[in-house]
């Protein structure tokens, strides 16, 4: 949240030198509130799961969200059962004429196809060029991530030798990011993919910027310079087990997997893991959800998010 002080202290120059977010009284006394509106497009097979840590996440704020569930109606879902998603989820249909404060999208298992012999790929795009004008601000998780920069960039994935499996140290590309505000130098991120993009490819676009990364696995964070789109290529909403979960299920079935690197205490799957890497997913969520959904969306929404778009190149 913003602190509120008066116009003229002296700390206001040097916080906002470092982009520390002020807000002088008099913008204080217009502020409005009222509940943001964030969708979770849960791609996911394991979408109760899912729910619950990114809810985690989201919950962790002062703000009030209404969370909207969507699942993709051209997918039939194998793991999660027709209950769960009638009583609980939405389709593109349903909200299609409705504006968002926010939206995730998750990650999906299904790196290794191609886009388009994604079942629901022509659902996914229509929702991606919906997200343009009709929300706020949208947060792209894992192959969500390579979708979202692929459809609207060209950005490629490619294809990994050996799974990207572990815990890594990653580090902030652009000081004073408000995404990343309060992070420390260097921070742990689980991830867990077969393929990867390119720096040298994000480079290229220059609408996009990298925000973090890691010298071991790569590209972190990516985002539009206007912030209404974020791509996140890592894992911080998994729990301290789903790693080995992971791991655990490729052994049993004999697939070639190493140890999630720098994850079990000593390197022994035998011993419980860590989590090492939650206070960062919290501090993700809360800045997106203030920086970039709750300061930036009109109060009025359906207003809106088209006027502020119109001069978006998206
Ligand atoms: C790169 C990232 O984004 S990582 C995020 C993905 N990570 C995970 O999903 C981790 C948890 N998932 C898993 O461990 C496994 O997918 C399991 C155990 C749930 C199921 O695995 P399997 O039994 O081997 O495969 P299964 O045939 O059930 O298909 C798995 C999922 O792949 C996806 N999928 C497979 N083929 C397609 C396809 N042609 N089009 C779209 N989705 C597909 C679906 O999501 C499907 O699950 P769903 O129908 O419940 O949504
Ligand atoms: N995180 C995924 C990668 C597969 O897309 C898994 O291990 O299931």
């Amino acid at each position: 949240m913003p602190i509120k002080i008066p116009d003229n202290l002296p700390a206001k120059e040097i916080l906002n030198q470092e982009n520390i977010f002020t807000m002088d009284e008099s913008v204080a006394y217009h502020q409005d509130i009222r509940p943001l509106r964030i969708a979770l497009l849960n791609l996911m097979p394991t979408k109760e799961t899912t729910e619950t840590q990114l809810l985690r996440l989201i919950g962790n704020t002062p703000l009030q969200v209404e969370f909207v569930l969507l699942h993709p109606k051209t997918h039939t879902s194998k793991n999660t059962s027709l209950e769960h998603l009638d009583m609980f989820y939405k389709t593109f249909d349903d909200i299609k004429d409705d504006k968002l404060d926010g939206m995730i999208i998750t990650g999906a298992p299904v790196e290794q196809m191609d886009f388009e012999d994604v079942n629901y790929w022509e659902e996914l795009t229509q929702i991606l060029e919906w997200s343009k004008r009709n929300v706020t601000s949208t947060l792209h998780i894992c192959w969500a991530a390579q979708a979202g920069l692929y459809h609207h960039f060209g950005v490629r994935k490619y294809a990994l030798e050996k799974k990207m499996f572990g815990v890594f140290p990653h580090t902030v590309s652009v000081p004073n990011t408000k995404l990343l505000r309060g992070f420390d130098e260097v921070f742990n991120v689980p991830q867990s993919r077969h393929t990867d993009i390119s720096r040298e490819d994000i480079e290229r676009c220059p609408d996009l910027e990298i925000l973090a990364e890691s010298d071991d696995s790569g590209v972190y964070i990516v985002a539009t310079r206007d912030g209404k789109h974020i791509f996140v290529t890592g894992h911080s909403e998994y729990d301290a087990c789903s790693l080995k979960w992971e791991y655990d299920r490729d052994v049993s079935k004999g697939l070639p997997i190493d140890i999630p690197n720098n994850y079990y205490p000593n390197n022994d799957p035998s011993r419980m893991p860590y989590n090492t890497w939650r206070a960062h997913a919290n501090l993700l969520f809360s800045n997106w959800l203030n920086y970039y959904v709750y300061q930036e969306t009109p109060f009025e929404l359906t207003v809106n998010i088209n006027e502020s778009l119109a001069s978006s190149q998206l």
